[in-house]
C-alpha cells in the first residue's frame, strides 16, 4: 500500500473505530464483535507505525495508552467546577425548595431534574471544534491537573463530536461495580493490595502518569454539566443534556423532570430502594432547577450552586445494623 492509500485508509479507519466505540461504549449496542473490533484497532496501529508522519493527534490509537508522563500539567478553570451543597433529610430538601421558590418570587413556576448522584472523580472535559483537546480533574475547584491522556482512554469518550461546536463539559468519571470486582481479584491473585471501592479505583486510575494502566481499567463516564457551549442555544438543564446525546456524548438516563418536594422524595425512594441494581454505585440523588433563566437568577455562592443540592444516602452500614437490630426485635 502506497503513502496515499495508507492516509486514505487511515481515514477510514478512524471513522469506522470511533463509530464502533459511540455504539459499544455509548449505547450500549455494539455493531460488531471485540475480535473485529480489535482487528481494526491493530490495523490502525500497523499503519501508524508504518507512516508515523500520518498519525493524527485525536487518533484513535491513542485510546491504548502512549507514553508515561514525568508529572501532570495544572488547569486553570475559567468556569469553576461547583461543589453541590448537601441535604440528609426531607426536611432539608424542602427547606431548598423554600428557599429557590423565594428567591425566584412568587410568580414563577418551577421544575426540577432529579439526576443519580454517580460515586466517581468529577472531570471536565473541553472540546474545540468538535475535537476533544483536554481533560481535567475537578481539583479545588479553580485549579485541575490535566489528566487528557488518561480520560482518552475511556471508550465512552468521544474525541470527535458529531458536531464541531466549542464545549466545556463537566461529569463523572466511575469504575462500574463489575470492573471493580475483576480488579481485586486479579490484585487479590498477584498479592497486591485491594481498592477499597469503585471511587478510589477509578481515582487511583486516572491519576496514573502510565496511561497504559487507565487503558486496562475499563473505567466509564457520565456527563452532567454545561458549563460553556458556542453555537447551540440551550434554555435548560435537561435541554441540555438531550444536546449532549445528540453531540454523541454519554448521560445517564435515570433522570426525571419533577415539579414537587413529594415527586422529588418518590424519586429518592425508588432508588433508595433500588440502588444496588444499578452496574454502577451512586451515593445520592441531585436536584437541579431546570431552567437557566432561573438558575442565573438564583445564581451560586463562592462553591455551590443556589440552584441545585445532593441529597446523600445514609451511610451503607448504618442502615444495615439498624435493619438488622428492627428484624431481630
Ligand atoms: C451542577 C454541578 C455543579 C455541575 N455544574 C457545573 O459545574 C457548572 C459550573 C458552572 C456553570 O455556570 C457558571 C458559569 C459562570 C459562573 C458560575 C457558574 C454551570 C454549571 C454538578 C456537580 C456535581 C454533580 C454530580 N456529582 N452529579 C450530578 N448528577 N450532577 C452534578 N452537577
Amino acid at each position: 500500500m502506497n503513502k496515499t492509500e495508507a492516509q486514505r485508509r487511515l481515514e477510514e479507519l478512524y471513522e469506522q473505530i470511533e463509530t464502533h466505540n459511540y455504539h459499544y461504549f455509548v449505547l450500549d449496542q455494539p455493531l460488531i464483535s471485540d475480535q473485529e473490533y480489535d482487528a481494526l484497532m491493530q490495523e490502525l496501529i500497523k499503519l501508524e507505525e508504518q507512516y508515523p508522519e500520518l498519525k493524527q493527534s485525536n487518533s484513535p490509537s491513542e485510546r491504548v495508552g502512549g507514553e508515561p508522563l514525568p508529572y501532570f500539567e495544572k488547569v486553570q478553570h475559567e468556569i469553576p467546577m461547583l461543589s453541590l451543597g448537601n441535604a440528609f433529610s426531607e426536611p432539608e430538601l424542602r427547606d431548598f425548595d423554600r428557599r429557590v421558590r423565594q428567591g425566584l418570587g412568587p410568580a414563577e413556576d418551577v421544575e426540577y431534574v432529579c439526576e443519580l448522584k454517580i460515586d466517581g472523580l468529577a472531570v471536565s472535559l473541553r472540546y474545540e471544534n468538535g475535537q476533544f483537546v483536554r481533560g481535567a480533574t475537578r481539583g479545588d475547584g479553580t485549579t485541575g491537573e490535566d489528566i487528557t491522556q488518561n480520560l482518552k482512554t475511556i471508550r465512552s469518550i468521544p474525541l470527535r463530536l458529531k458536531e464541531p461546536v466549542d464545549l466545556e463539559v463537566r461529569g463523572e468519571a466511575y469504575m462500574p461495580k463489575a470492573e471493580f470486582e475483576r480488579i481485586n481479584e486479579l490484585r487479590a491473585e498477584q498479592g497486591l493490595e485491594l481498592f477499597a471501592n469503585p471511587r478510589n479505583s477509578a481515582a487511583g486510575s486516572l491519576r496514573q502518569l502510565n496511561p497504559k494502566i487507565a487503558a486496562e481499567r475499563k473505567l466509564d463516564i457520565f456527563l452532567y454539566g454545561i458549563a460553556q457551549i458556542k453555537g447551540i442555544e440551550v434554555e435548560s438543564h435537561s435541554d441540555g443534556l438531550a444536546v449532549l446525546e445528540r453531540l454523541g456524548l454519554k448521560t445517564n438516563r435515570e433522570r426525571a423532570v419533577v415539579h414537587t418536594v413529594e415527586e422529588m422524595l418518590d424519586f429518592i425512594q425508588h432508588w433508595t430502594e433500588n440502588r444496588a441494581k444499578l452496574p454502577y454505585e451512586i451515593d445520592g440523588i441531585v436536584i437541579k432547577v431546570n431552567r437557566y433563566d432561573q438558575q442565573q437568577k438564583l445564581g451560586t455562592t463562592a462553591k455551590s450552586p443556589r440552584w441545585a443540592i445532593a441529597y446523600k444516602f445514609p451511610a451503607e452500614e448504618a442502615v444495615t445494623i439498624l435493619t438488622g437490630i428492627e428484624v431481630n426485635v
